[in-house]
């Protein structure tokens, strides 16, 4: 388990630019490079970011793009190493960055997808492979906008990849071949857990594991409120809160955990949890949860016939 305290080491290095001669998406000798282009680097590919860079990457094969020169100082400045290049000031800096790279991790918005992936079109080279993070985002859509035949994989991450324990769903578009996919999932594996799925369940799986970190948090936010309500003293609260959920997690990491078994190791006989637990239950907190995930996956759906 890695320390979930770990805190980034400030770096020295400002933004640098970017030297895509040094190695072409096919190096002279025809081989790929092993550079990832991070295009759109916010929450969620920050967070695949740091949890390639955790798991060993070399930070001189990553190269992250966003729209703020603010966003790629703090980036650059945050993960030492890697080239990150802000569109204000090299507004080709998407074709940049996908000139030369083996993979390409779309992380903009999905309203924005279709957009980058015809942007950066003309700079990929026929065997990169294009992931894309995005919610809803089609593998009709995402092939759609690319080039004819480019490899495609659609994912659904979420952000505890940024300490490798995220879950990192993968479905292959049309014209990803096996190898290119086992390739993915090898680097995506630095992130967390990898499951392939198909993509029918694709918004079902974003509701429970995409989404599903903020309803975890959601709950710390939830339980710092009711001991603050209870005569807390609100910083206190927000650490008993904090360090619980944490150490819940990290228990339900333990291989073959058991969520049902874990409560009921905490829960005493005619004890005070058991009495917690029976008010969440008449309150009908398992059906509130369920209608959430509901709406989110009902929401992805929709975004999908948006987009379309
Ligand atoms: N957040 C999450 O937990 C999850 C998100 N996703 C998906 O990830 C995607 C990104 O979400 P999230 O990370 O939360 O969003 P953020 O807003 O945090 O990040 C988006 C990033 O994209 C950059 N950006 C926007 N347009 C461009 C462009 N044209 N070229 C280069 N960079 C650009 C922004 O730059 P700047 O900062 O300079 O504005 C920003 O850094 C979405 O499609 C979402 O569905 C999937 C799973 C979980
Ligand atoms: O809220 C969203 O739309 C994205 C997708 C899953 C998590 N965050």
């Amino acid at each position: 388990m890695r320390d979930l305290q770990r805190t980034w080491e400030p770096a020295v290095n400002p933004v640098r630019r970017f030297v895509s001669a040094a190695r072409g998406p096919n190096c002279n000798d025809g081989s790929m490079s092993n550079r990832i282009a991070f295009l759109g680097c916010g929450s969620m590919n920050e967070a695949i970011l740091g949890g390639l860079l955790e798991g060993g990457a070399d930070p001189s094969d990553i190269v992250a793009t966003v729209r703020r020169a603010e966003r790629a100082a703090e980036l650059a400045v945050r993960y030492h190493g890697i080239t990150a290049i802000a569109g204000e000031e090299e507004p080709d800096n998407n074709k940049q960055a996908a000139k030369g790279s083996a993979v390409v991790i779309l992380g903009v918005k999905p309203l924005g997808i279709a957009d980058l992936a015809r942007e950066i079109g003309g700079s990929l080279s026929p065997q990169t492979i294009v992931i894309s993070v995005a919610a809803a985002v089609s593998l009709a859509q995402l092939e759609g906008a690319l080039p004819p035949g480019q490899p495609v994989i659609r994912s659904m991450p979420n952000t505890p990849a940024k300490l490798g324990r995220g879950v990192v769903s993968v479905t292959p578009g049309s014209h990803c071949t096996p190898e290119q996919l086992q390739k993915a999932k090898s680097i995506l594996k630095s992130a967390g857990t990898v499951v392939e799925v198909p993509e029918d369940q694709v918004d079902a799986l974003s509701a429970i594991s995409g989404s599903g970190p903020a309803y975890a948090f959601y709950l710390a936010e939830a339980m710092a409120s009711a001991g603050v309500e209870l005569g807390l003293d609100p910083e206190l609260s927000l650490l008993l809160a904090r360090e619980t959920v944490a150490g819940a997690g990290f228990m339900l990491a333990e291989p073959g955990a058991d969520p049902s078994a874990l409560r009921k190791a905490v829960t005493s006989p005619n004890g005070t949890t058991e009495r917690a637990i029976a008010t969440f239950d008449d309150r009908g907190i398992p059906s509130i949860i369920a209608a959430g995930a509901r709406a989110a996956a009902e929401r992805a759906a929709e975004i999908t016939r948006q987009l379309s």
